[in-house]
C-alpha cells in the first residue's frame, strides 16, 4: 500500500508545523522514508513550516528551520494554509511555493513531447541548471 503511494512522485513538500517541535522533529523519519522508497536527489523537495499564523505559539524558530531546509539542500517557507490572506501577505508565499515546485519540476526534467516515434527534447538539463545558477536560491519568507 505504502509503495504505492511513492510510485511516480514527481516532487516532495515536507511539511511541519511551526508550533510542534514534535512535527519537526520527525521530519528526519520522513526524509529516511523517501529514501528508503528510492526517492532520489533528482526528486525536487521543498520544506514548509504551515500555521505561521500562529506565530506567538511557535516552537519552531526560522533559523532552525533554514539550518534544517540547508543541511537537506531544500528551500524553506513558511506560510499558513488558515489564513493566506489575513497573516499579511502569506498569500505570496503559496504562490511562491508552487512557482519553486514547478520551477524545479521543469528544470530537472527535460521537456519531452511523447510522441513514441519523434521524441524532442526541448530543453536540456544543464541549460536550466544553468540559468537556476543565476536566478534561483533557497529563502524564506515571513510576514
Ligand atoms: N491556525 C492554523 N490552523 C491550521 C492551519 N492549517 C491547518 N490548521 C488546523 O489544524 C488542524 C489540522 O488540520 P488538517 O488539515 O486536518 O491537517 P492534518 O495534517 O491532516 O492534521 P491531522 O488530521 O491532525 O493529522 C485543523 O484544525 C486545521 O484547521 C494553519 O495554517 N493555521
Amino acid at each position: 500500500m505504502v509503495q504505492h503511494y511513492y510510485r511516480n512522485v514527481h516532487a516532495v513538500v515536507f511539511v511541519y508545523d511551526v508550533t510542534s517541535a514534535a512535527s519537526f522533529r520527525s521530519l528526519p523519519a520522513w526524509i529516511e522514508e523517501c529514501r528508503q522508497h528510492a526517492l532520489g536527489h533528482e526528486v525536487p523537495r521543498i520544506l514548509v513550516g504551515n500555521k505561521c499564523d500562529l506565530r506567538h505559539a511557535a516552537q519552531v524558530s526560522t533559523e532552525l528551520a533554514q539550518q534544517f531546509a540547508d543541511a537537506h539542500s531544500m528551500p524553506l517557507f513558511e506560510t499558513s494554509a488558515k489564513s493566506p490572506q489575513g497573516g499579511g501577505n502569506d498569500s505570496d508565499h503559496v504562490e511562491a511555493i508552487f512557482m519553486t515546485v514547478a520551477h524545479k519540476l521543469k528544470s530537472q526534467k527535460p521537456l519531452v513531447l511523447s510522441q513514441p516515434a519523434n521524441t524532442v527534447t526541448l530543453r536540456g538539463r544543464d541549460q536550466d541548471e544553468e540559468e537556476q545558477r543565476g536566478s534561483w536560491g533557497c529563502g524564506c519568507w515571513r510576514s
